[in-house]
């Protein structure tokens, strides 16, 4: 990684800089970074990380052998189509735009350029993120190695198939907000059975990380686990037949696959729009 370009300077953006920075993969004066037109965030993220913040194109992507792809969905059109004359074939592109598939990105630059499509979650911003990475066939092993990197700054890394896309942000990139409603849920009900918030807040917080540290380090299924909390007639008990009468499981699973398919349907809405400004070949 000579000199990355990020564009698009929000919360993804800035997780995976401090990443890069505090892991020192890269040298920050390396990192250029610009948005639309937020000037505060430009020193915010000068000041915080040493990069440089810029709105010239031809300062950010000259010599740019990495460019991080970091706006919103309804914005890479706009952003594409402003960068495409400084695109080249040997720039490695990293997008995490949700939805917007490599083939629509490739169209609209109008070259093959080596894609690697990223579905990371905001738990990047703790350096905890599950991300998961697809690749188009243009990008090469050396470039899918960077890429891998560069996500290991923030968390784990998988590979997947960008069919798979799809499913890993219904469950992964998605999934921070399921936790946080099932942690709401607790602190609601730490609170109607008398608990002060602060207790309930460490107590639930513990156990939260406790839990999730058995998963990852102890050899048995979460089911398995859970049985071990289980006494027969006891407490836990009566607390999960609570749960299985309100059909908690099934509406976990609900939840997952109605952001799955809704992944998939925002995907081929924008796939349907870039469509029309692909150049063809
Ligand atoms: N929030 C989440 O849980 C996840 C988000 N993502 C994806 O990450 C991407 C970025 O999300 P956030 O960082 O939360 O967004 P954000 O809204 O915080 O930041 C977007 C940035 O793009 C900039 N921008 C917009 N148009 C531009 C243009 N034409 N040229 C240059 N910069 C431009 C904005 O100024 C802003 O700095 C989105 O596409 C989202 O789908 C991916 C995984 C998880
Ligand atoms: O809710 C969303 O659409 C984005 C994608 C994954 C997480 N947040």
């Amino acid at each position: 990684m000579k000199k990355i370009a990020f564009i698009g300077a929000g919360s993804m953006a800035e997780a995976i800089i401090s990443g890069l920075v505090t892991q020192q993969v890269i040298d920050s004066e390396n990192i250029f970074v610009t948005n639309k037109s937020n000037d505060e965030r430009f020193d915010y993220l000068k000041k915080h990380y040493g990069v440089t913040a810029t709105r010239s194109l031809q300062q950010l992507l000259q010599d740019a052998n990495l460019v991080v792809l970091a706006v919103k969905p309804k914005d890479i059109l706009e952003t594409m189509q402003s960068i495409k004359e400084y695109i080249h074939e040997e720039m490695l592109f990293i997008s995490v735009v949700a939805g917007v598939h490599t083939t629509s990105l490739e169209g609209i630059a109008d070259k093959q350029v080596s894609i690697v499509r990223a579905m990371p979650n905001t738990s990047a911003a703790v350096g905890r993120s599950a991300t998961a990475l697809a690749a188009n066939s243009h990008t090469d092993e050396v470039q899918l190695q960077t890429a891998i990197t560069l996500f290991e700054t923030v968390g784990s890394v998988s590979i997947v198939e960008e069919t798979q896309l799809d499913a890993v942000t219904g469950l992964s990139g998605s999934g921070p907000a399921y936790i946080y409603y099932l942690v709401e849920a607790l602190e609601k009900s730490a609170e109607s059975i008398g608990l002060d918030s602060e207790t309930a807040k460490q107590l639930i917080l513990q156990t939260l990380i406790g839990a999730a540290e058995m998963l990852q380090k102890s050899p048995k299924t979460p089911a398995v686990l859970r049985k071990e909390v289980t006494s027969p007639g006891g407490t836990t008990e009566a607390g999960l037949k609570a749960l299985q009468a309100h059909q908690v499981q099934e509406a976990f699973i609900a939840c997952v696959e109605e952001a799955t398919e809704q992944s998939k349907r925002m995907g081929n809405q924008i796939s349907k729009e870039l469509a029309k400004y692909v150049v063809p070949q």
